[in-house]
């Protein structure tokens, strides 16, 4: 089911000092800032060689990372992302084991265009999952 790390995510407080970091500190070539309001985020990417880094900040008033921030102000690993072929067949799969896909079950269109679920935390060792049809 699953194919190469398509990314992690990093929640920040300062998308902007976040982004100057990764940029001026750690010298790597980062994104424009995009803003999401379907997904309740503004999001840079720090590309890499073998994959990418996703910065993430709350956008809205329901951002779904503003609980996330509140227990850890400074910022933490949020989600990883893993590509899959067909994002509706690993769902069934998925739900048929009895892990819980987020949301309504149907896939949005996410910060690459390409259809994105989610999969709880809890069912994945603490580690919040985020799957990309490729
Ligand atoms: C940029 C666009 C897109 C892309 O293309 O890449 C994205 O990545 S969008 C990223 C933002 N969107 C999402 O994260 C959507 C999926 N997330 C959610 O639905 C929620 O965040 C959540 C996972 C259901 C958690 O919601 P929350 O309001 O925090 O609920 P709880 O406080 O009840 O949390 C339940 C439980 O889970 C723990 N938790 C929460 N978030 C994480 C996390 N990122 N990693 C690990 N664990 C997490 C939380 O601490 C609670 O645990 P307990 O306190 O022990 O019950
Ligand atoms: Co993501």
């Amino acid at each position: 089911m699953l194919g190469r790390v398509n990314h992690i995510a990093i929640a920040v407080p300062d998308l902007t000092a976040a982004t100057a970091s990764y940029r001026d500190t750690l010298g790597a070539k980062v994104s424009q800032a995009q803003a999401l309001p379907e997904h309740g985020v503004t999001v840079v990417f720090v590309e890499l060689e073998n994959t990418k880094v996703e910065l993430l900040e709350p956008l809205g008033e329901n951002s779904p990372i503003a609980a996330f921030l509140e227990k850890a102000p400074s910022g933490g690993m949020h989600h990883i992302c893993y590509d899959v072929a067909d994002i509706l067949a690993a769902r069934d799969q998925l739900s048929a084991s009895g892990a819980r896909v987020l949301g309504s079950g149907e896939p949005k269109i996410g910060a690459h265009g390409k259809p994105v679920l989610f999969l709880h935390p809890k069912d994945f060792f603490g580690t919040l999952i985020e799957l990309e049809q490729v």
